[in-house]
């Protein structure tokens, strides 16, 4: 496939490497030094536009690939607030887009353990839920895209929990969550690629179920992989659908 890349920093810069390495050719490289190329003459050059830019950006290329007609995949976090007026547009004007807050195999075996470990957990009001993310110091958005993903999962069907609460550590403000909020709390340390954890904490004992991201190679394979899978379709999807667990 012929792939155009909107975002060329930490992200576009290995999905680069594993599309090249699945025989895709990179058309277009968007960066905020190369805006004046983002076209819509230039995205019909590709079959496919993958978007890991910035909360702040992610937006407008939305837009333009809309414009475009070209099939979007879009990793980039920060921007859950549209997404219904985002597939509204995506399905109204015939578009294809696919989104994820991660696209690693292993977070989303981890998304599906963990909502039906919250289906077991609900009898249980002696423990009390949490989650914590980590990341590095350079994320512009908290709390992740993942761990919001990771929290809609708990809320689904923890009776005790009805909404989330962030809590962005070292920032001085220290949220103090109700009984009913789900409290993420976000750290951000220095070169973390992604480290997400669900605790259950009661008086007697803990436990916690944990994802570490070594790198960001899962999460660019997996982006390839969520690009080669939308080929052919239509309409709006999220990374889920591509796991036989989840259908
Ligand atoms: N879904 C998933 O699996 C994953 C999602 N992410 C998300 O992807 C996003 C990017 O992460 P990361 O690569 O680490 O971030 P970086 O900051 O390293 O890269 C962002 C890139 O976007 C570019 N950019 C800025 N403005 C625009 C614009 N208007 N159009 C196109 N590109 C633009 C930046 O350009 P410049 O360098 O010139 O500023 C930079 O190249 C984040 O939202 C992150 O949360 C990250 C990893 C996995
Ligand atoms: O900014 C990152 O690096 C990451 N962002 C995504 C998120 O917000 O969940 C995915 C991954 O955790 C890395």
């Amino acid at each position: 496939m012929k792939i155009a890349l909107l975002g060329y920093g930490k992200m576009g810069q290995i999905i680069e490497q594993f599309a090249q390495n699945r025989n895709h050719e990179i058309v277009l490289k968007i960066d905020e030094h190369s805006l004046d190329q983002l076209t819509v003459e230039n995205l019909r050059n590709a079959d496919v536009a993958i978007d890991f830019s910035t909360p702040h950006s992610v937006m407008q290329n939305i837009e333009i690939c809309f414009e475009a007609n070209v099939p979007l995949v879009v990793g980039t976090t920060g921007w859950y607030g549209q997404l219904q007026n985002v597939k509204d547009k995506c399905i109204a004007s015939n578009n294809t887009l696919l989104y994820g807050s991660n696209f690693s195999i292993g977070v989303n075996i981890f998304f599906y353990v963990n909502r039906m470990l919250a289906k077991v957990m609900n009898p249980y009001p002696q423990y009390d839920a949490q989650v914590e993310e980590i990341h590095h110091t350079q994320k512009l958005d908290s709390p992740s895209g993942t761990a919001i993903t990771i929290a809609e999962g708990i809320l689904e069907s923890l009776d005790r929990k009805d909404e989330w609460v962030n809590n962005l550590v070292d920032m001085g403000e220290q949220v103090a969550n109700q009984p009913n909020q789900l409290l993420i709390e976000s750290l951000r340390i220095e070169d973390v690629p992604g480290t997400h954890t669900v605790i259950y904490s009661s008086e007697v004992d803990e436990i916690e179920f944990k994802h570490t991201a070594h790198s960001r190679a899962g999460f660019a394979l997996g982006a390839v992989i969520a690009a080669e899978w939308l080929k052919g379709r239509k309409g709006f999807y999220s990374v889920e659908n591509i796991f036989e667990f989840n259908n």
